[in-house]
């Protein structure tokens, strides 16, 4: 069965097609810079030449279908015609309290994730048009939604309520929910793997530090807490997104610089983090190389970085009250060396114990990079959001067969 995986952005649509009688990634690409002037097309079929193309995409709907073009084009296309897609999977950020797990697409669905964008203005708007513009181009397939919520559902209402007024719980479904969770899950089994071990027995620190970061606690394979709340901007520190701020601040430099609501918001999400301390941008590569050239604006905003992250990791172990092990995964967490040695430097007084020539390998392969003598196991585990979404989506088809 052919799947196509799915995560839309409000400018970009990002896609993998799976085979899943062995799993593999037979297409992979983007579509990026939608309607604005000109679109950027990647595409990379399995075992064939790339193709880049700059061409006027106004809109979802063209972008998916250009997507489909290309997967059967007769050069580089990998399919004879796009019926060989058999369902499509879709990454949602926002499931709220009504999504424990992915399900199939239907109109209550689509209600439903509508409902929601007020809780995810920025991502679910663009799933949304994504899942309508598959539709659109081929109205016989079936669609799943994953959500990055659905995983800490499992979180006791100690960790996902907020010190504030309960009817604002109970009117608005004001709470924490924690995003990233496919990857959370996805590393989480694979460090049971990698250790050896059952997961029912682990407790784990999974990192996922992107350009969104957040971590959590997982105890026997179950989300306990996370470091994201009700939006993604709550927790660690980020690319351009603040993380843990003094609440009271909002209103006060509202006040203060004469800021609206939008301006403010667009503050915390886009202009701080990474780039408001370091000055120069978001890209960590871009932090490493000018802390190498001696600039001390980027090595504090290292230096928070790795704090930030560092605090939440000792708490994380206090709310388990223990820990085995800790996963650094996501784009920073995989190719970051020097942030995974200067974490578990400091957190030498929990048993960490880092081997510095394994941790230092330039390689994305999943690996142990603690001493045998480490009390906590430290792993480096490449995420892969997309292959969990294409799993659940045929795992949700061949069950709709089964009842059929
Ligand atoms: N070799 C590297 N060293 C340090 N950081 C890296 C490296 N490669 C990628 N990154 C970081 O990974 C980030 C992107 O992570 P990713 O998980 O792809 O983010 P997202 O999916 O949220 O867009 C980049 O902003 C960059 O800072
Ligand atoms: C939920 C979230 O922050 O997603 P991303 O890291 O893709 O921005
Ligand atoms: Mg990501």
């Amino acid at each position: 069965m052919n799947i196509l995986v799915i995560n839309a952005g409000s400018s970009s649509v990002k896609f993998q097609l799976y085979d899943m009688r062995e799993e593999t990634v037979i297409a992979a690409g983007k579509v990026e810079r939608i309607g604005m002037d000109s679109a950027i097309v990647t595409y990379e079929p399995a075992g064939k030449p790339e193709v880049h193309a700059v061409e006027e995409i106004l809109e979802h709907t063209t972008a998916i279908r250009k997507v489909l073009d290309l997967l059967v084009h007769p050069a580089h296309g990998v399919l004879k015609s796009s019926s060989e897609i058999e369902a499509v999977g879709h990454r949602v950020v926002h499931g709220g309290e009504s999504f424990a797990s992915s399900v199939l697409v239907d109109e209550e669905v689509k209600r439903e994730i509508k409902r929601l964008f007020e809780l995810a203005p920025l991502h679910n708007p663009a799933h949304m048009q994504g899942i309508l513009a598959v539709e659109a181009n081929m109205p016989d397939v079936p669609q799943a939604v994953v959500f990055d919520t659905a995983f800490h559902q499992t979180m006791p209402p100690v960790a996902y309520l907020y010190p504030i007024p309960s009817v604002l719980y109970k009117r608005h479904k004001i709470r924490r929910y924690g995003f990233h969770g496919t990857s959370h899950a996805y590393v989480s089994e694979r460090a049971a793997a990698l250790l050896g071990r059952p997961l029912e027995e682990l407790k784990l620190i999974t990192c996922h530090i992107g350009n969104g970061a957040s971590c959590a606690a997982i105890v026997s394979g179950r989300s306990v807490d996370t470091s994201m709340g009700m939006t993604p901007l709550e927790g660690l520190m980020m690319g351009t997104r603040s993380g843990d701020i003094d609440p009271a601040i909002v209103p006060f430099a509202m006040g203060k610089e004469d800021l609206t609501l939008s301006e403010v918001n667009s503050m915390l999400n886009k202009h701080s983090g990474l780039l408001a301390i370091s000055r120069l941008g978001s890209d960590m590569r871009e932090i490493q190389q000018a802390m190498a050239d001696g600039d001390a604006n980027a090595k504090l905003a290292f230096d928070m970085y790795e704090y930030r992250l560092r605090k939440y990791i000792g708490a994380y172990a206090a709310a388990m009250n223990g820990l085995d092990a800790i996963v650094f995964t996501a784009g920073v967490g995989e190719n970051s060396a020097p942030l995974r040695e200067a974490v578990c430097r400091n957190l030498s007084f929990l048993g960490v114990e880092l081997d510095e020539t394994v941790n230092a390998q330039r390689s994305s392969a999943e690996r142990l990079i603690t001493t045998p003598a480490s009390r906590v196991q430290v792993l480096v585990i490449p995420t892969n959001e997309e292959l969990v979404i294409a799993r659940d989506t045929y795992q949700l088809i061949l069950n709709r067969r089964s009842v059929i």
